[in-house]
């Protein structure tokens, strides 16, 4: 078992209202992340699950029984937190040893334990070790080993591996994201940082100020986002948002171009509308019936490609290109777009038109 719901959360702190009725369901043994920006309200939905939250309003499931009165303890969840302190004193084995051991579990236990858990974090060499022999990514290791020696109901995790330079956090995706196969547990895992949500996540609850916006596979929520905030915060570079109208088979640019209408969309002529357009549907060297004429603003060269900034009228954009790509600032460019996989919202409500025909 491990199925973790929870249904209207709402806490305040003060005038903050840190969450806004959230409600989320987390299937057994999924890797389920809650992403949004700093302030969302993404720590406090965990900590409401693990039950170190008194909540405004709302319930807390775990495996289909109302958990929403129980201590911290009778939940059976493990919290995993972005700092986490060794024992300096004690080797790495008998760190992660030490939630078994808390447990009065038998020592044969704790080393069949201790074994597996190492041995899925390659970790076995360093058992006999203390921090101090260890570097600062072999730490992180024993640190996980140590949360994940147990077989809770659910691991929480709370932005994990916000502490670890960029190599060492790539690294440590893959191997959490293998880790969860093996283990088969349920992972509610919390951070502000699109890429791990997409690269690890089965489904991925998108948060801003603590109301949820979108529940999702990481392709529906990036191929589909259910509003403009959505498909801002989703994508790097961000996606562009350009002011339009429908006007029988034209889309109209408020800069003044025009594109042929999309065959999807139902907008009736005349409602406000943005364009969303993400770098890759766009491009510069190729050419296409659909096009904006701009001129080029800049250069962002990423070593595999780079992103050529267009000036649009008053808007900036994003275009994915080859490395190669060259050019001077001022010169006129076409911008092909992919109309099939543009997005339309709505300008006033930001919500995504229907794309029932697409
Ligand atoms: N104990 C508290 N007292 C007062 N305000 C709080 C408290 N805990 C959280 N808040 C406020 O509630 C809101 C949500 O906070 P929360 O920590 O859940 O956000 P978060 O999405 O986890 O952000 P971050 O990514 O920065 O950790 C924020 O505006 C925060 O300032």
């Amino acid at each position: 078992m491990g199925t973790v719901a929870v249904h209207g959360l709402r806490k305040s702190f003060g005038k903050v209202q840190a969450l806004d009725g959230v409600t989320l369901d987390v299937p057994e043994g999924s890797f389920f992340v809650v992403l949004g920006p700093s302030g969302a309200g993404k720590t406090t939905t965990l900590r409401a699950i693990a039950g170190l939250e008194k909540l405004d309003a709302g319930s807390v499931r775990l495996d289909g029984r109302d958990a929403t009165g129980d201590t911290p303890a009778a939940r059976d969840l493990a919290m995993v937190f972005q700092n986490y302190a060794l024992y300096p004193r004690h080797t790495a084995y008998e760190n992660i040893a030490s939630p078994l051991r808390a447990r009065r579990r038998s020592a044969s236990e704790i080393a069949a334990a201790v074994e597996r858990i190492s041995g899925l974090l390659h970790i076995e060499r360093l058992l006999q070790r203390r921090p101090a022999q260890l570097s600062g990514g072999e730490m992180q290791r024993v640190a996980l080993a140590r949360a994940l020696v147990r077989t809770p109901r659910a691991f929480l995790m709370d932005e994990p591996l916000t502490n670890l330079d960029l190599k060492l956090r790539v690294e440590m995706r893959t191997e959490l994201a293998r880790i969860h196969r093996s283990l088969g547990a349920t992972f509610v895992y919390v951070t502000n940082d699109q890429v791990e949500a997409l690269s690890m996540a089965d489904q991925v609850a998108v948060l801003k100020e603590g109301k949820v916006q979108q529940v999702g596979t990481p392709t529906e929520v990036y191929e589909r986002p259910a509003n403009q905030w959505v498909a801002g915060f989703v994508g790097s570079p961000p996606i562009s948002l350009l002011p339009c109208h429908a006007e029988g088979d034209r889309l109209i640019g408020a800069e003044g171009w025009t594109l042929p209408r999309p065959r999807w969309t139902t907008a009736e002529d005349g409602r406000p509308l943005l364009l969303g357009l993400r770098a890759e549907d766009l491009s510069v060297e190729q050419r296409g019936d659909a096009s904006l004429s701009g001129e080029l603003y800049g250069l962002e060269p990423l070593g595999d490609r780079t992103v050529v900034d267009v000036r649009v009228g008053t808007e900036i954009l994003k275009v994915k290109a080859r490395a190669t790509v060259t050019g001077t600032p001022g010169e006129r460019l076409l911008v092909t777009v992919d109309l099939d996989r543009a997005h339309l919202f709505d300008a006033g409500t930001g919500l995504a038109l229907s794309e029932a025909g697409r």
